[in-house]
């Protein structure tokens, strides 16, 4: 069986493309632009930052003083050890003072922590409605490219990597600086020698943290990708699970889920060595400095020329020192994780919505109810220029019926998608009572042109909630008659919560008839210029399609209707029938016309309305 995990991707310059591919640089330039435009971001929240800002100031100047006050406190006791007789007011005011700066140290740090985190996470709602507001908008063609989880990917972790910018590389870069910069000076100004040798873990420190951290940064993007494998095989095993169990595919999906889940492990693996080496290495150079220092303070110490205070208030510092240093790697990884994933999102932010409306462009005003395809043709972006729509051209007036008919891939969706400018046509014009639909906007227009889908999409909620989706406000008297318009009424009083039911991926499984039944529903709710049923019948026996289009009648006197199918019956009532074929429209007229030409129209009639042994008959002679 063919491999299906592969996730190759060319080079492209598709901004999709380049939104998707999950490497370390998002074209250098860019990443420092994010950064900058997160930084004037979060400007939005000026008094946040100054507390975060002002308060790490402070927890670090409380915390340097840590170690000097310990210093004291152990001279002191040395005092008072070798005179019993002197009194103990300078040791219990140097522990009172520590208890006090130990405890302003904890608030302090506590609101810089609180105050940094909150900017993190105001930035990442306001990212996160924009880019949810974006995704609402952006092109069909966009969505044919990408993939949805890819999508859920940028709005979850690179979201994640912005919302983490500011607490964990802004304000630790300002606590690192501070505490070792202030901290280096002190300890040099006190022993130069000794300052140096404290000091020397640092350097290393820093070095293998920073490296180990960048390393484990691009192999968690490999790691992001091959767990995007992973989900995939997963959701799409569960999308089609009743083809794997038909096909008794079982085995096949398990190998291919072991396959993609071995190679999460391998490098998970990987990624655990890198970082229990570094930790170790990093522990080694802390521990040797530590020794250096006892062992040339020590002397110093034996000698008369430091007190144990002194010495205390080195290794005290260097205890403190050593966590920042150790996770300067975090801030590094951070400013680096913030400016791919900045540069993702903005770059999803930024991109260009090509079916949109013109700026200042009036609604649409429907006064006749007429549409016209003039001369349309349309190619996919994919598809090489081949046309999908070629000179298409018809018109239709309020209450007359168009009926499509063509083989499967003829383009007759394609049509369909046109008219509320899913995608733009590429030549012609498409336009409802003489305005062009390019010119209106896209609310109106969309508001006046509703689309049954092919595949009816239910949310999990209600079927009360899903009929009335476009119309939330409803009257249950309105949404009871489309209903019983749509066949469904009888259907779902006899569901024990009737309305209330609750469909879809959580609720009642309903048919796909029934579906196809709420779909035409909730569809019937609006009141468009233009009504397409998209091959929207095709589950639904041909008895209920004719009790539909009965009640139906009153409905479609107000409107266009286009409907789309396979079966002749569905349409043979239209007042004009296209006849598509490779995105041309071949056959055009009423169903006698078509039946009198002879033609294409002719022959698939003749086949559906032959009783089914002469079908067989036939295909068996033609064999
Ligand atoms: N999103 C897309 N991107 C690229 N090509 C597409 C896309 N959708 C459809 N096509 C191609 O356009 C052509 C027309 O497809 P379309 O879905 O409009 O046909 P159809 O007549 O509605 O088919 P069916 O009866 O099976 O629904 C086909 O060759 C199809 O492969």
């Amino acid at each position: 069986m063919a491999d299906t995990t592969s996730t190759d991707v060319g080079p492209s310059d598709d901004p999709s493309e380049r939104l998707f591919r999950r490497t370390n640089k998002v074209g250098g330039g860019l990443g420092l632009e994010a950064l900058n435009r997160i930084n004037r971001m979060m400007l939005r929240y000026p008094r946040r930052v100054a507390v975060a800002f002002v308060a790490t100031l402070v927890a670090v100047a409380l915390q340097l003083s840590i170690p000097v006050l310990l210093g004291r406190a152990v001279d002191e006791t040395q005092a008072l050890a070798a005179n019993p007789d002197m009194g103990r007011g300078g040791l219990v005011t140097i522990a009172l003072t520590l208890l006090l700066v130990s405890i302003g140290r904890g608030l302090f740090t506590m609101a810089q922590n609180y105050s940094a985190e909150s900017v993190g996470h105001a930035l990442a709602h306001d990212l996160r409605l924009s880019v949810y507001n974006k995704i609402q908008h952006l092109p069909f063609s966009f969505h044919d490219r990408t993939h949805s989880g890819d999508l859920i990917t940028v709005g979850m972790l690179d979201l994640e990597g912005v919302r983490m910018y500011f607490s964990t590389a802004l304000v630790r870069t300002l606590l690192l600086v501070l505490l070792i910069g202030v901290g280096a000076a002190m300890l040099l100004s006190m022993d130069f020698v000794l300052g140096l040798l404290a000091l020397s873990f640092v350097p290393f420190a820093a070095w293998r943290s920073s490296v180990t951290q960048l390393t484990l940064r691009s192999t968690w993007i490999e790691l992001q990708e091959r767990l995007a494998v992973l989900s995939r095989v997963m959701e799409e095993n569960l999308a089609g699970i009743r083809v794997v169990r038909a096909f008794s595919a079982a085995n096949h999906e398990l190998d291919k889920f072991d396959r993609a889940s071995k190679t999460a492990l391998d490098l998970s693996h990987d990624r655990v060595k890198i970082r229990v080496m570094n930790s170790s290495a990093m522990t080694l150079a802390f521990f040797t400095a530590m020794g250096l220092v006892l062992w040339v303070g020590g002397r110093k110490v034996a000698a008369g020329d430091m007190s144990v205070g002194t010495l205390a208030t080195f290794l005290t510092f260097m205890t403190i020192l050593q966590m920042p240093v150790r996770q300067l790697g975090l801030m590094v990884n951070a400013y680096a994780r913030a400016s791919t994933c900045g540069a993702r999102l903005f770059l999803l932010l930024d991109m260009k919505v090509d079916v949109d409306t013109k700026p200042g462009a009036p609604d649409l005003e429907v006064t006749e109810g007429t549409l016209k395809l003039d001369d349309v043709s349309f190619a996919y972006e994919s598809a090489d220029g081949h046309r999908a729509i070629a000179n298409v051209s018809f018109e239709a007036k309020r209450g007359e019926t168009v009926g499509i008919v063509g083989a499967p891939g003829s383009g007759k969706t394609t049509l369909m998608h046109l008219i509320p400018r899913y995608y733009d046509v590429n030549h012609g014009s498409i336009s409802i009572d003489g305005q062009d639909i390019r010119d209106v906007t896209l609310s109106s227009l969309r508001r006046a042109v509703a689309v049954v889908q092919q595949d009816s999409f239910l949310f999990t909620t209600t079927i009360e909630n899903n009929i009335a989706y476009g119309n939330p406000r409803a009257q249950d008297r309105r949404i009871h008659g489309v209903s019983e318009s749509a066949q469904l009424h009888d259907y779902v009083l006899r569901l024990p919560q009737g309305y209330r039911t609750v469909v879809g991926e959580r609720g009642v499984s309903l048919s796909g008839g029934q579906r196809q039944r709420l779909s035409i529903a909730r569809t019937l709710m609006l009141e468009p210029a233009v009504l397409i049923f998209d091959d929207s019948t095709a589950a639904i026996d041909a008895g209920t399609e004719g009790r539909i289009r009965s009640a139906m009648r009153n409905y479609a006197a107000d409107r266009v209707t286009i409907i789309v199918a396979h079966r002749l019956n569905s349409l043979m009532h239209a007042d004009q029938i296209l006849f598509l074929e490779e995105g041309k429209v071949v056959e055009q007229g009423t169903h006698e016309e078509l039946l009198a030409l002879g033609g294409r129209y002719r022959a698939l009639h003749d086949l559906q309305m032959r009783p089914e042994g002469d079908v067989l008959d036939e295909m068996e002679a033609n064999q």
